[in-house]
């Protein structure tokens, strides 16, 4: 999978060893750390008057470098501490700088350019109420705000808040995005996410999914080679008539949908037929579940088949028991409702709720809402990139369903073809802006695909 790569602390932390075991000391990773600080706010802001207030761990490190390297480079830097650096490398760093440091109170000043290098990953309790006042303060007062790392009062892995945080401008994250700059509520606290390479060997287990790869089309194919998406029917036709007209779009080479009676309005190279042979070994995916209804012997029907399957809305609570979905190399789309109907209430955070319903269902989970997730039961995840907010509407999730199931029509595997339609699903509903109901969504996603 392509994308960013995502770790949490304990990964962090082994991926960060593995480099210091290698050879490369904690100090050179700050250094590494601090420098990228530097550069992205000199990109940024340009060289405006700029406030670093720095905490006692590595993250108030990585400010201690950052202020030097801006002071070399004649960025007017001040320095506010809360307390004096704790560890070895932070502590280097901090006698590095050669400023003055003030104490974090209120009778400092603001600056055009504030850094937040307060707390990243070691946060794992409040702020000190006069610290969140401070940064609230200087924050509000500044132009812009920078993150380093993570927005301080943010929870790295789980995305929680442990408090009330500013909203930055920008984010700097090192050697890999961390879990709570692509979870929810923290996610629009980061503002724009940018990733600086410090050398760590990171794995591409956890990614922000990024642009798929989809397969070529072969010079020699047909429909069926390009993928037979079959769809079943069920209460309300309007939802898998979105689910059909999105796999159309997506590019699947044939859509079908078996209806008991016909469905008005659907293009006419989508078939309506009233027989359903879930044998035809021709089928590239069965899209069960979008408007199904409580007509349960539909999902049943969907699941004698041998073909993959998305499985979608109604049809994920008509399923009672996770466990019929192994060995259905099936993808589910539930947002959190649907979610806590199947799997109950998990322990743990978004990721490992949604990782552990993957390994007990088998089934490639697409976890939706703002911050949408896709688990694999071998333990991959793909975290969404920021997707608009006028998503929310009636049928955008059919429209996901759709896209999902015309990828594994086109040959994708599950997890694959589950994270291209939320990139797909997300591009799409930019392109198609912020007034867009569901069918613009879908008619929106040839513009998605051509960005690829
Ligand atoms: N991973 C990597 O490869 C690299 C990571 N780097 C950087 O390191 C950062 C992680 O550093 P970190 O582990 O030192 O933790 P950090 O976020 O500075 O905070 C811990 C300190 O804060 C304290 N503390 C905690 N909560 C508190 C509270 N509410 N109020 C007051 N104090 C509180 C806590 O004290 P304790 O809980 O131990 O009492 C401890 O002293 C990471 O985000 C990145 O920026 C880079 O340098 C390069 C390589
Ligand atoms: N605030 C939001 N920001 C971004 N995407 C959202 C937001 N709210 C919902 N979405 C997306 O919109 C879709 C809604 O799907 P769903 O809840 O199934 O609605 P429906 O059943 O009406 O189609 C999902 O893909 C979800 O990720
Ligand atoms: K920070």
């Amino acid at each position: 999978m392509s994308g960013r790569p995502i770790l949490a602390t304990q990964a962090m932390r082994a991926a960060e060893q593995a480099a210091i075991d290698g050879g490369t000391p904690i100090e050179t990773l700050m250094e590494r750390a601090g420098a990228a600080l530097a550069e992205a706010i000199i990109r940024y802001a340009g060289p405006q008057p700029t406030l670093l207030l720095c905490g006692p761990g590595n993250n108030g490190g990585d400010g201690y470098v950052a202020a030097r390297h801006l002071a070399g480079r004649g960025v007017p830097v001040r320095v506010a501490a809360i307390a004096e650096p704790t560890t070895d490398a932070a502590k280097a760093a901090r006698a590095a700088y050669e400023g003055a440091v003030e104490p974090l109170g209120d009778s400092m000043a603001p600056a055009k350019v504030m850094v937040d290098c307060l707390f990243g990953t070691g946060l794992k309790r409040p702020l000190d109420g006069d610290v969140h006042a401070q940064l609230v303060r200087l924050g509000e007062a500044a132009g812009l705000r920078i993150a380093c790392d993570l927005p301080s009062g943010v929870d790295s892995d789980s995305g929680a808040l442990f408090g009330p945080v500013p909203n930055f401008d920008m984010t700097v994250a090192f050697g890999a995005l961390k879990p709570a700059h692509r979870l929810m509520p923290a996610m629009p606290a980061c503002g724009r996410v940018v990733l600086a390479d410090i050398g760590i060997d990171t794995g591409t287990d956890w990614v922000e999914i990024g642009p798929p790869q989809l397969p070529g089309l072969d010079p020699a194919g047909h429909k069926y080679t390009r993928g037979l998406v079959h769809c079943l029917a069920g209460k309300m036709p309007g939802a898998i008539a979105l689910a059909a007209m999105a796999a159309a779009r997506s590019g699947a080479g044939y859509v079908r949908i078996s209806t008991s009676r016909p469905i008005d309005g659907l293009p006419a190279a989508i078939a309506q037929i009233d027989t359903a042979d879930m044998s035809d070994e021709r089928i590239g995916c069965i899209l069960v579940g979008s408007g199904m209804g409580d007509i349960p012997q539909v999902l049943t029907l969907a699941l004698t088949s041998k073909a993959p399957k998305v499985i979608d809305a109604d049809g994920i609570g008509a399923l009672g028991e996770p466990e019929r979905l192994k060995g259905q190399n099936a993808i589910i789309t539930p947002h959190a409702g649907e979610f806590e109907t199947l799997f109950g209430t998990l322990p743990g955070n978004k990721v490992e709720q949604a990782l552990e319903a993957s390994r007990r269902s088998g089934a490639v989970v697409i976890y939706k809402g703002p911050d949408t997730l896709v688990a694999s039961p071998d333990g991959r995840a793909g975290f969404a990139p920021p997707a608009p907010a006028w998503l929310a509407s009636a049928g955008t999730g059919d429209v996901l369903a759709g896209i999902a199931a015309a990828m594994v029509a086109r040959g994708l595997p599950a997890f694959e073809a589950a994270c291209a339609s939320v990139w797909l699903h997300g591009r799409a509903g930019e392109l198609a802006g912020p007034h867009m109901v569901a069918d613009d969504l879908a008619a929106a996603i040839p513009s998605a695909l051509d960005l690829l």
